[in-house]
């Protein structure tokens, strides 16, 4: 958000439109966000959680031939979901974060959905996707609808722009990098109080 300051002016534009500025996205809105949608698909296939995709290793359940290779049936293998969700031939600038690529010229969202592949395959398939799939949806959908994102100045008062450096093997998560989140203008301590007592 902090590199890319018209991704959330656009997601703050289109949950006002949608709810207003007094109670906070819930679970029924969802569908009625295509935007805030695609940036949940964009997080999830810009910088995958497990780039190398499985945790454990997974075998062919049928003998195949890719790619003019010869796959045995049995034969232990991985996929990279990062070769997956970097795939320019799909995914043009795949190292820029455009949440548009899965939106329509009309807005509406496209087939492609990262989830197909973001959470693995077959038997050993994640089974917190569904808890993952909301969890981040919520959290996306309610820090949009509350915060604003930028940059911080350096001692000579340039702004620093964060590079995307991610630490950890199996599951990695980004480096911790200064940026400035603040309220949104008509979001203050009352106003939250008073918008989550009239959620219940
Ligand atoms: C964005 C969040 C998440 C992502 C991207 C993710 C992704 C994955 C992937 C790629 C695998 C390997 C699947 C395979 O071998 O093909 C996996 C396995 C697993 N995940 Fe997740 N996961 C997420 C969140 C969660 C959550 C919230 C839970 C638990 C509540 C969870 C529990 C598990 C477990 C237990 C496995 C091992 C399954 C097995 O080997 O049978 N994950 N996850």
């Amino acid at each position: 958000m902090v590199q890319n300051p018209h991704v959330w002016k656009r997601a703050q534009a289109e949950i006002d439109a949608l709810l207003g500025m007094d109670r906070l996205p819930d679970f029924g809105d969802r569908p009625f966000l295509p935007y805030v949608e695609a940036i949940l698909r964009e997080t999830l296939r810009w910088q995958p959680v497990t780039p190398l995709g499985a945790v454990a290793m997974h075998a062919t359940i049928s003998s195949d031939i890719y790619k003019g290779f010869y796959i045995p049936k049995g034969m232990s293998c991985l996929y990279t979901n990062r070769a997956m969700s970097h795939d320019e031939a799909q995914y043009p600038n795949a190292e820029q974060f455009i949440p548009e690529r899965f939106l329509t010229a009309e807005g509406t969202l496209t087939d492609d959905n990262p989830a197909k592949y973001a959470f693995g395959f077959g038997r050993r398939i994640c089974p917190g996707r569904h808890n993952a799939d909301a969890s981040l949806w919520s959290a996306i959908a309610t820090t949009l609808a509350t915060l604003d994102f930028s940059t911080v100045k350096d001692t000579k008062g340039k702004d620093i722009i964060p590079q995307p450096k991610y630490v950890g093997g199996l599951a990695r998560h980004p480096e911790i990098f200064p940026c400035r989140i603040s309220p949104r203008s008509h979001i203050s301590k009352a106003s939250l109080e008073r918008i989550l007592a009239s959620d219940g």
